[in-house]
């Protein structure tokens, strides 16, 4: 059983910053599971457009307000508590986060292992 509590991420390598977001990641590929679990805080009134051509990821909103549009389509939807999106078929995507920002619980397929950045697709990239 792997056992592990936000607080004690908090400060590490574990938690990573980018220009719109703080990602805690929870479970990693060292883990060994296959994916890694995130607990992701999105700042209040960033947009992000991003596509992840090596990975699927899902996002459960727990707390703020936001939209993710569908870059391909223009589709846009609405993001509050209890909202989950996976982008399955690696879809370009924006997030515009509302002005509390937006708090997901997030999964990677593959598992991130940590040091991945957005590359100039906002995609990150596979493991050497
Ligand atoms: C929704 C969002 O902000 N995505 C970018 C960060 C990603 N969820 C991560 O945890 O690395």
């Amino acid at each position: 059983m792997i056992v592990k509590q936000l607080d004690d991420l908090l400060g590490t390598e574990a938690e990573v910053r980018g220009a719109a977001f703080e990602s805690r990641r929870i479970l990693l590929a060292a883990d060994g599971l296959g994916y890694s679990l995130h607990d992701t805080v999105v700042k209040p009134g960033s947009v992000q457009e991003l596509e992840y051509r090596n990975h699927v990821e899902s996002n459960y909103c727990i707390a703020g307000s936001g939209t993710v549009e569908n870059v391909a389509t223009g589709e846009v939807f609405d993001l509050r508590p209890g909202t989950l999106y996976t982008l399955d078929r690696h879809e370009r995507h924006i997030i515009r986060a509302g002005d509390e920002g937006l708090r997901f619980v997030c999964i990677f397929t593959p598992a991130l292992t940590g040091r991945e950045v957005h590359d100039e697709n906002g995609s990150y990239g596979l493991p050497d």
